[in-house]
């Protein structure tokens, strides 16, 4: 954040530019990205509507693009690794979207490697938690056709780390909870595209020695619902219990539905794992990487709570070095398990296969 001006407001920060480019592209409009005189319009195939989208290919005279991400160039079976650019003259939005995400499609006859600020408008979209298949076209001799829309250079992207770790305390306030007795929950606002997030304090921990902590990512199917796909609901309320066993510790909330890609994301990445695809691949099939998470909400949640050293209830490696790239000291890790059934084994083993989690699934197999 700049330094407070007394004459004049400061909304014009990188920060909060990326926080306005993201929310313009959730809400289906094109956003500009720019570099020097360049300008490239991009909007976001996931939310924009047929209508803009036909609007979009006529004002700029069907030169718009598709841009693909490296995972979803691959699973088309294009023999690059890198993000992709396609075109789209004459291809209705139906096409499109399926060329973007649908399982099957058929690869692009013509396509070529994405330039830095096509790439940029993806970076944009996976701020947005929205899949990263995005329209763009280059507009910059045009651009007064798009004067109502949000700018942004892109040297400006660089606020999203600033936006990410902006996290301000809300209200700290007790509930009881069954077989746990009172735990605190304290909230937290801010971040980039994201909800509330909470942190449950269980028991009485001391703050100046090793504290025992989870961090676990919301799971709406399984946290909530009871999802067999999965192990999280079981892991969230073993976590609880283990905190209290170790005589009280903290459970941080985070929101990061889908490893991160939120829900629209995953429910899609489930119908193509009815398919028989796997976690992994059924992402990718969406453009995603394995794992889009980011712990600068637990670090920042962690900082505000006096929380220096911690102990890991986790199975989960790149918790940990996140953690420690944020300048927790991780003291300890133990494992929290849930548990495995016939709708979750191939998931838990994809986890430990393909992710590195740090899981003895025969074991577990075994002990069922
Ligand atoms: N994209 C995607 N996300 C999933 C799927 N199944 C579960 N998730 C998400 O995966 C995350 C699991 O979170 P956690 O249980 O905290 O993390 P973990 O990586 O398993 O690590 P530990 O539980 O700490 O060992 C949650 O964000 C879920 O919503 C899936 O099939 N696809
Ligand atoms: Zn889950």
């Amino acid at each position: 954040m700049s330094a407070l001006n007394p004459e004049n407001f400061e909304f014009s920060t990188d920060a909060i530019m990326v926080e306005r480019a993201t929310s313009e592209l959730r809400y289906g409009r094109p956003v500009l990205i720019s570099e020097g005189a360049r300008k490239l319009a991009a909007v976001a195939i996931d939310c924009v509507a047929p209508s803009l989208y036909d609007q979009f290919a006529a004002v700029v005279g069907d030169r718009h693009q598709l841009l693909l991400t490296a995972p979803r160039a691959q699973r088309l079976g294009l023999p690059l690794a890198q993000d992709v650019i396609t075109p789209l003259a004459g291809v209705g939005f139906d096409e499109a979207a399926r060329l973007s995400y649908a399982l099957g499609a058929e690869a692009p006859q013509q396509w070529q490697p994405a330039d830095m600020l096509a790439r940029q408008s993806a970076e944009l979209a996976r701020l947005a938690l929205l899949l990263p298949a995005m329209v763009v076209a280059d507009v910059s001799a045009q651009a007064e056709k798009f004067g109502g829309c949000c700018e942004i250079a892109a040297s400006r992207l660089k606020g999203a780390d600033v936006a990410r770790q902006r996290f301000e305390r809300v209200v700290r306030t007790r509930v009881p909870l069954k077989d746990l007795g009172d735990a605190d929950f304290v909230v937290f606002r801010g971040g980039l595209a994201q909800k509330d997030q909470v942190a449950i304090i269980v028991g009485n921990p001391d703050v100046t020695a090793t504290v025992p902590i989870r961090i676990h990512s919301s799971c709406l199917t399984g946290d909530l619902c009871g999802s067999l796909k999965c192990d999280c609901g079981d892991q969230l309320r073993n976590g609880l219990t283990l905190l209290r066993q170790a005589g009280g510790g903290v459970l941080l909330y985070l929101d990061q539905e889908g490893r991160g890609t939120g829900i629209g994301a995953k429910m899609r990445a489930y119908g193509y794992q009815h398919l028989g695809l796997d976690t992994i691949d059924a992402d990718a099939e969406l453009g995603l990487s394995e794992d889009h998470r980011r712990y600068e909400a637990a670090v920042a949640m962690l900082r505000d709570l006096g929380i220096a050293k911690v102990a890991v209830y986790t199975n989960n490696p790149s918790k940990i070095a996140a953690l420690r790239a944020g300048g927790i000291l991780v003291d300890a890790r133990a494992a929290v398990i849930g548990r495995v059934t016939a709708e979750n084994q191939n998931y838990l083993r994809t986890k430990t296969l393909r992710a590195g989690h740090m899981l003895d699934l025969d074991k577990l197999v075994a002990a069922e």
